[in-house]
């Protein structure tokens, strides 16, 4: 796909393909023969969304970033404090092969140097039939979202030439940070520093740990909260050894370099970065991974103190129910009651995560609202994330609302919140829809301000609206001549397109009127009550039914017959005549009253 970001990574890549420093790895003499001009630039997304380009899959030994990744599987198996017993997580501004333990009791300052990656390598234990390497392997293929393998040769040879790394093991081993014979631990470190990845595996690895431990698109979960959060810490302090300063300073992420070329950059919620390139500079980095790097935080923001501005307001609109009425047709008293008492009903539309910046500016709009708000309905239907502090936020700023009398109610489709806030011991109204917390909203109102205005759950046909202009023995007859039916919740009364049926009143019960709405969604209209009518507009020959009628619940309707219709023409015309002029002008009335509600309705 010809992208706007991978144009501008095109770009980069071709800009930097031409920084010739730094030279590739040649202490593992395997990995002396690369090609210096290697080089591979892959961005993923947290939802999984990868751009490439350059030498993407060109494979590659992971080496040293397979340490936080071993560090991550050490945790999840003992928990904090038992590695932290073993390996600290202080920078020590050494570089990665420092033979450096802390004074006295030899714990390693960070998993990040070899020190520490021996240690967290010792603290993983076969399982379930599974020996240590084979754990760790699935671990990183976890991440990766692929099965990936050692390189042999690689392994073999770094075997043989890394007495360096063999010191470290036997040293931990004098100090009891590694409690067991650490030859074999060398060796599994060896492997793990031999498997082989490509930039494409690293930015979904680091993808993965910027999706809270969850791999973007194979959704499974890899990580735990806790871990990730510990081993992004780390590899903020650590990932770059004795360069760790100047990176996060000038990159301001998360990451881990390898002496094969790869480097991985996490920024948590967005984006997981890795570059591959063989020439390191002296702090073992690849030179042009660090140089993608600072361009990209630099040009897309990516810097953690940029990216945390994103976490600003939460609130898309705030208006009260006089601008979004719930669409059910009431009668004119109750209508006048609810234009004058509406402003006490307030709709918040919330949007994104609700972390603590966005919680913070809803709990703040809610304690600014003016002291006669009684009700205030929180739609949540676009917030992606509520995280737990935005729960206890939201659950203090429902008891302050409750205190001073008035109440909260939420918008969402899936009724998260509503049972996190139960969960509290707060009980909160929680809809699907708009219309309907809207509606309760507005009953609410009406008991309020209006008393017996609401409209009873039942309404014979002779005492509905429609009929009140008639004289009520010519009404009742009219009933009288009327056909029982009976619907069930999702039934469908009419179609669209249907020829004239009667005219249709409600007993009890609601019905939804819809229309086609764009790529085969249905657009809700309004939603009629007891003594209200439908059907009457089909009436004549080349008119048919409009919208499409659903009963939203169980419904009792009478039926006013076509052929009934036909009849009272021949044997009472005047009556005939009177029942149209009620109609008409009941109809005009809600003609108006669906094209009003229809513009309002149309997103709801
Ligand atoms: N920084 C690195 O990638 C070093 C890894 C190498 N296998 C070593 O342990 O020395």
């Amino acid at each position: 796909m010809d992208s706007p970001i991978e144009n501008y990574l095109r770009r980069i890549h071709a800009e930097l393909a031409g920084l010739k420093d730094g030279k590739p790895y040649s202490a593992i003499p395997a990995m002396a023969n690369v090609n210096p001009d290697c080089f591979g630039i892959a961005l993923a997304t947290a939802d999984g969304y990868v751009y490439e380009v350059g030498d993407t899959r060109e494979e590659f030994s992971i080496q040293s970033i397979s340490k936080p990744f071993t560090y991550a599987l050490a945790l999840a198996d003992l928990g904090m404090e038992a590695v932290d017993a073993k390996v600290d997580v202080e920078p020590s501004g050494d570089s990665f092969n420092e033979i450096s333990l802390a004074e006295g009791t030899g714990r390693p300052a960070n998993a990040m140097i070899n020190a520490g990656a021996l240690t967290a390598t010792s603290l993983v234990k076969g399982s379930g039939g599974r020996s240590r390497f084979k754990r760790i392997l699935d671990t990183y293929s976890a991440f990766a979202g692929r099965d990936l393998d050692v390189n042999q040769r690689i392994y073999t040879s770094e075997a043989r030439s890394g007495h360096r790394n063999t010191a470290l093991g036997y040293l931990l081993r004098s100090f009891g940070i590694i409690e067991t014979d650490p030859a074999p631990i060398i060796k599994d470190y060896f492997r793990q520093c031999s498997v082989m990845v490509n930039a494409r595996d690293l930015a979904l690895m680091a993808a993965t740990l910027a999706n809270s431990g969850r791999h973007p698109l194979s959704g499974d979960e890899v990580l735990d909260l806790a871990s990730v959060e510990r081993v992004l810490s780390v590899m903020t302090t650590c990932g770059m050894y004795d360069d760790a300063g100047s990176w996060i300073s000038s990159v301001g992420m998360p990451a881990k370099s390898g002496v094969a070329g790869g480097i991985l950059a996490v920024l948590p919620g967005q984006v997981g970065l890795a570059v591959y390139s063989p020439p390191l500079d002296a702090h073992g980095n690849s030179v042009r991974g660090v140089a993608v790097s600072q361009r990209l935080s630099h040009d897309l923001g990516l810097h953690f103190v940029r990216a945390a501005r994103t976490g600003r307001s939460a609130i898309r609109a705030i208006y009260d129910i006089t601008a979004a009425p719930s669409g059910i047709r009431r009668t004119d008293e109750a209508a006048e009651i609810l234009a004058e008492h509406g402003h006490r009903v307030q709709v918040i539309e919330l949007n994104g995560d609700l972390l603590f910046a966005g919680a913070e500016s809803m709990v703040r709009a809610l304690t600014e609202l003016p002291d006669d708000v009684e009700l205030v309905v929180a739609d949540l239907r676009s917030v992606d994330e509520v995280s737990d502090v935005a729960i206890r936020l939201i659950a203090e700023a429902e008891d302050m609302l409750r205190r001073s009398g008035r109440e909260l109610a939420f918008v969402e489709l899936e009724g998260t919140v509503a049972a996190s806030l139960q969960e509290l011991g707060r009980e909160t109204a929680s809809f699907t829809t708009r219309s309907a917390a809207i509606e309760w909203c507005e009953n609410r109102m009406l008991e309020g301000h209006g008393t017996e205005l609401v409209l009873p759950d039942t309404i014979e046909p002779a005492d509905s609206p429609a009929l009140s202009p008639l004289d009520p023995d010519d009404a009742q007859l009219l009933q009288d001549m009327m056909e029982d039916r009976t619907y069930d919740d999702g039934d469908v009364v009419r179609r669209v397109g249907q020829r004239f049926g009667g005219v249709f009143f409600i007993v009890s019960g609601q019905i939804m009127t819809s229309i086609p709405g764009p790529d085969g969604s249905r657009v809700k209209l309004a939603t009629l009550g007891p003594g209200m009518t439908f059907g009457e507009m089909a009436m004549g020959e080349d008119r048919r039914q409009e919208t499409t009628v659903k009963a939203s619940g169980p419904v009792q309707v009478k039926v006013l017959t076509a052929d009934a219709i036909d009849e009272l023409a021949e044997q009472d015309p005047v009556l005939s005549m009177n029942l149209w002029k009620a109609l008409t002008q009941d109809a005009y009335a809600r003609v108006e009253q669906y094209l009003r509600e229809a513009a309002v309705r149309i997103h709801d």
